[in-house]
Order: structure tokens, then sequence, then C-alpha cells
């Protein structure tokens, strides 16, 4: 096979691939079969309650965990058999801070970008340029501080600083926001949008929270129960939703509320039979965010099954 067409084929097999992935702590079943896939340059968010698996379901792809059965192919390799020059494509940006207190921003970037720099290639340069990267994350302002004088939201920018320097073709970010101010969070939405759109990096992040991952992700898998039980655009699982609708109005100065699967058809027959009599007419779907947040609640009250039959039930 010639060189490239060699490329040509390999950039059609997925980043990702996860199949039936299972993870047990002692007797507690946390991942019961996970299955997804990604694509070169997507970004997908993996959503889901607390405890639900998320973690450790990103450890195992980044090789840092065994799991206890399934498939799993990140770059074509098997984490668990991963070797340097694999690991060198990955980059990572962990929950918790590594710290590194007593360097200073530019100095611990360009020591870390050494390593590298010998998995540079023609397409990719490698590492990132220090003065460039620091500037990406907007930190150009302290590139000379220590880090144990930076904000928290500052200590997070360096994390994700970190875990992109050697450029990596696949990123995993587990909560990467937490900590951020409105601001920060808005500039790290647009350098996620930046390496997928210029870099075609592709980005796996968990996070609690759907409208980041609205904003962030082309892909939604939202893990619950040990499985992903949605997978699809913002967009997609929004419309999957078939949940009921609330109607109000007034009529003769009375109030009424009425829930109905099809409110088009309930609003034609209302004025059908009242006219002109109905005011202050309002009609209200359920989010998408409402739908899955009333499946948390339910999930930390213990009642996990529920939780997902039910947010399964509604966006089938
Ligand atoms: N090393 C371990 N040994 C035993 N149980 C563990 C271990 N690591 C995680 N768990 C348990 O596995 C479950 C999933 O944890 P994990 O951290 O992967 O979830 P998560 O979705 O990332 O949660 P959070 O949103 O709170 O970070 C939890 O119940 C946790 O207590």
């Amino acid at each position: 096979m010639t060189t490239a067409r060699a490329a040509a084929v390999g950039s059609l097999e997925p980043v990702l691939a996860v199949s039936n992935l299972q993870m047990r702590y002692g007797t507690k079943d946390v991942l019961k079969g996970v299955d997804f896939t990604a694509q070169r340059g997507e970004v997908l968010a993996l959503l889901g309650p607390n405890g639900a698996g998320k973690t450790t379901t990103i450890e195992i792809l980044e090789g840092f965990r065994m799991r206890s059965d399934g498939e799993v192919s990140v770059l074509g390799t098997d984490p668990a058999h991963g070797k340097e020059a694999w690991r060198a494509k990955l980059g990572v940006v962990l929950q918790s801070w590594r710290d590194h207190g007593k360097w200073r921003v530019r100095e611990l970037l360009a020591q870390l970008g050494r390593y590298y720099a010998p998995y540079s290639t023609e397409q990719v340069k490698r590492p990132w340029d220090t003065d460039e990267l620091i500037e990406a994350v907007g930190l150009t302002e302290h590139a000379n501080l220590k880090i144990a004088t930076l904000s928290g939201g500052q200590r997070r920018r360096l994390d994700v600083a970190i875990g992109i320097v050697g450029r990596p073709e696949l990123l995993f970010l587990d909560e990467p926001t937490v900590g951020f101010d409105p601001h920060a969070r808005r500039e790290f939405h647009d350098l996620v949008h930046r390496l997928s759109d210029m870099d075609e990096t592709t980005i796996l992040l968990t996070t609690h929270d759907l409208d980041e991952a609205e904003k962030l992700a082309d892909r939604i898998l939202i893990l619950a129960g040990g499985r992903i039980i949605a997978d699809g655009s913002a967009d997609a699982l929004a419309r999957k939703m078939s949940t009921e609708a609330e109607v109000k109005w007034t009529r003769n100065g009375e109030r009424f509320v009425h829930s109905t699967l099809d409110a088009t058809k309930y609003v034609r027959d209302l004025f059908a039979e009242y006219g002109d009599q109905i005011g202050d007419l309002e009609v209200r779907q359920a989010t998408l965010e409402e739908t899955y947040m009333e499946m948390v609640r339910q999930f930390e009250a213990g009642e996990a099954d529920t939780a997902v039959r039910t947010f399964e039930e509604v966006t089938k």
C-alpha cells in the first residue's frame, strides 16, 4: 500500500472505538457495557451524574486504568499496551492539579515541551511554540509568574496548556472549566473550537454541565447506569424528546392548565370550542436540560434504574 493510500485509509478509522467496555471495582459494576466511537476532529462531551463513571472511562482510554472487559482502541492502539510514541500523541488534562508551584509558567511549559520534540513531523511541529501556547490559553501576562501565585482559573488554563503542549491528536479534558469565571469559560470554549477546527484535534471532555456540553460538543454522550443512554448532537437529542407539553390559558377570568402529548391539536380544539374567550395562552415543552436534570435528581436519590428508564423513554 502506498503511503498516501495508507494515510487515507488510516484517516477513516475512528480515533476512538469503545465496545462493551466494562469496569468493576470490587463487587460494584460501574461500567456495564459502554459503546461509542469518535472520528477525527470531533468534539465529544461525556456527560453524566456524579459517580456515573466518566473519570473511570476517560482513565481507561488514557491507559491509566485497566478495564475489566470490552474492546478499546485509541488512535488504533489498545491503551492497555500503548507505548511512548502512542502516548506522545495524546493530551491529558486531569481533574486534580499536579503541583509545580515553584516553577514559572513559561519555564514549565518549555521544559515539558521538550519531551515532544522527537515526535515532531512534517505535518505537525512539536512541541507548540511556548509563547504562542501561552497566548492561546490567555496566560501571556502571567508567563513569568510562579505557578503557586496563580488563581484557580489561571492554574486550570495552565493545566490545559500542559495538556496541549505536544499538539496532541487526541485530547482528554476531565471537567476542564471547573473554577472558571464566565469570561475564562468563553475563552476556553473558543480555544476548544480552534483546536478542533484548525488542528483537527479530536477532543473528549467530561462535564456535569449540559449547557457547556451544548456549546462545545459536536456530540453529547450521556453516561448513566453504566451505559451510554443517549448519543447525538444537542439538537438531535432535543428533537428526539417526546415529552408532554404544558398548556396554560385563561377563560372568563379563570386559569386553566393541561398537560398533553399533542399541544398543537389541543390548542386547535380549544380555539374551535371557545374562540375569542381564550386569553393568555402559553405552551411549554420540557427542555433537554429539564429532562436531564430530572434524570440526575433521580439518579442522585439512589433511583438509578428508574432515572435511566425514564430518560430513555422520553428520548427514544
Ligand atoms: N479506585 C476505585 N476503587 C473503588 N471504587 C472506585 C474507584 N474509582 C472510582 N470508584 C467508584 O466508581 C464510581 C465512578 O467513579 P468516577 O470517578 O469514574 O465517576 P464520575 O462520573 O467521574 O464522577 P464525578 O462526576 O463525581 O467525577 C464511583 O462510585 C466511585 O466511587
